[in-house]
């Protein structure tokens, strides 16, 4: 019976588990800081202490940092004009050569000094982000278990890791006059919504993912950004086709976390009426030509409606030293104060406001899950890696968003945000978009398969 049973300790009641403590190295660019951290979010919030390790490419911007993590500086070693020039699949490579050299002591090192640590409890084990090479033969060599936090969706997993096959059969790399050809092994794609790399990078490409394959295999699971409702499919022939120890879906990691920004913006749409603005942002990497820019601009301000667009220091290519400039006559165009253009938005939050009716997206993965946690409607705008096949799934398997194809032109665009915001095929999609939220709130509900992969998480960080 509780409270009367004797002990050795005199009937005093056992002592609370232990507190443990999860390492967290998320690759350094923002769409995958992002889940990494939310992630963090989550456990803490289950009593785990956090201890965050970052490059110098990825500290963390401060606006994410949270005083209750541990933040731990890992040297990279990429090369200052690697870093310069963007190339992401450059910045990986040269990232994981530097961090591999002589036996990832520098990696090493780090990890001992962490946990070394006294002041902070003991660490139960490291979640990576897939493409840091480095980390399971350091982790091994100093006694750590390792989890692997793939950032893109499980479909996005499944077609990696079927890279060889698809060259082997003829599908990659893709060509022009097959790349609306089915592939069947991996259906609803087709081949050009795969993801591959251009011809020069090839061969690190094929490296990279190799080994990205290897390290799940050898870790103690994999967690995906995902959650079952979404892509129960996907997650079922994972565990089926790839020998993966332990499969979670708790996803989406944004929606665990309770960490929100303010801002003026917020203020801006809170005087608009609902539904009424279309938000713009390609993410944190993808950028366009000042044509295509110029295009955008006439494409927003000629459709009539109200528009919110993220128009980042980089946006376009070759104006990296400071914002574009915006065609003269745009301003006095939108000049209703129907349009506003900002460097950055505090996108969570943005998507959560009844005044946003949709969502113009490069279909990031985040930003997918973003807008689907929201039920906001997309017109997507894919431009490389998983971008295309977020989209088949957007527009051909949830029916949540239309494709923008093509060449960007003012004419084109126009009608894409009229046939979303305003049209009745975009009423459809808003609807269907509202269903599949209500699926995000019951995956994250006590018992919701959200929670009870974080639960699983937990017990296995409790295990060690
Ligand atoms: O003004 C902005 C723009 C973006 N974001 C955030 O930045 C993240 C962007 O992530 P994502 O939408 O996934 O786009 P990318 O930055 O392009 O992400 C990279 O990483 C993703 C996850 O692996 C991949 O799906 C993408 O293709 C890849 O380009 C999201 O959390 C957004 O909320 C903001 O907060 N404010």
């Amino acid at each position: 019976m509780a409270g009367v049973a004797s002990s050795s300790n005199g009937g005093a009641p056992p002592p609370p588990p232990r507190r443990r403590r999860v390492l967290l190295f998320p690759l350094p660019f923002q769409g995958h800081i992002n889940p990494m951290l939310h992630l963090g979010d989550a456990l803490h919030a289950r009593g785990l202490a956090v201890t965050v390790l970052h490059t110098r490419l990825n500290a963390p911007d401060p606006a994410l940092r949270r005083p209750e993590f541990r933040f731990v500086p890992v040297p990279d070693g990429v090369p200052r004009d690697v870093a310069a020039s963007g190339d992401v699949i450059a910045i990986i490579g040269a990232m994981n050569a530097a961090m591999e050299a002589e036996g990832a002591a520098a990696l090493r090192a780090v990890l001992l000094a962490v946990l070394a640590d006294e002041a902070q409890p003991p660490a139960a084990c490291i979640v990576f982000d897939a493409n840091l090479l480095a980390v399971p033969a350091a982790a091994a060599v100093v006694g750590l278990r390792t989890l692997v936090l793939r950032t893109a969706s499980a479909a996005c997993f499944r077609c990696l890791a079927a890279y060889p096959m698809l060259h082997q059969r003829g599908y990659l790399p893709p060509q022009e006059s097959k790349l609306y050809m089915p592939v069947e092994e991996l259906p609803p794609l087709r081949v050009k919504d795969l993801f591959y790399s251009s011809l020069s990078n090839h061969d690190k490409m094929r490296g990279l993912l190799a080994r990205g394959i290897e390290a799940v295999k050898s870790s103690s699971g994999l967690v995906i950004n995902t959650f079952d409702a979404l892509e129960a499919a996907e997650l079922e022939r994972i565990s089926a086709e790839l020998n993966v120890p332990m499969l979670l879906a708790p996803g989406p990691l944004h929606k665990l976390s309770k960490n929100s920004r303010s801002s003026t913006i917020i203020a801006w749409l809170d005087k608009m009426p609902s539904r009424s603005v279309l938000y713009v942002s390609f993410g944190s990497l993808a950028s366009m030509d000042a044509g295509e820019f110029l295009e955008v601009a006439w494409g927003l301000a000629n459709s009539g409606h109200r528009f919110l667009w993220v128009v980042r220091p980089d946006s376009v290519r070759g104006s990296s030293d400071g914002p574009a400039g915006l065609p003269d006559g745009f301003e006095a165009a939108v000049d209703d104060g129907r349009g506003k253009v900002i460097r950055w938005a505090p996108q969570q939050e943005v998507l959560a406001h009844r005044a946003v009716g949709g969502f113009w997206t490069h279909c990031g993965w985040n930003s997918t899950l973003e807008s689907i946690g929201e039920g906001v409607p997309m017109i997507c705008r894919p431009q490389f890696a998983d971008q295309m096949m977020n989209t088949r799934y957007v527009v051909k398997v949830w029916g949540v968003g239309l494709e923008l194809e093509g060449e960007l032109e003012r004419g084109r665009i126009e009608r894409a945000v009229r046939k979303l915001m305003e049209g009745r095929e975009g009423e459809e999609m808003r609807e269907r978009a509202v269903e599949l939220k209500e699926k995000v709130a019951d995956c994250l509900k006590i018992g919701g398969s959200s929670q009870i992969a974080i639960d699983k998480l937990v017990n296995y960080i409790h295990s060690a």
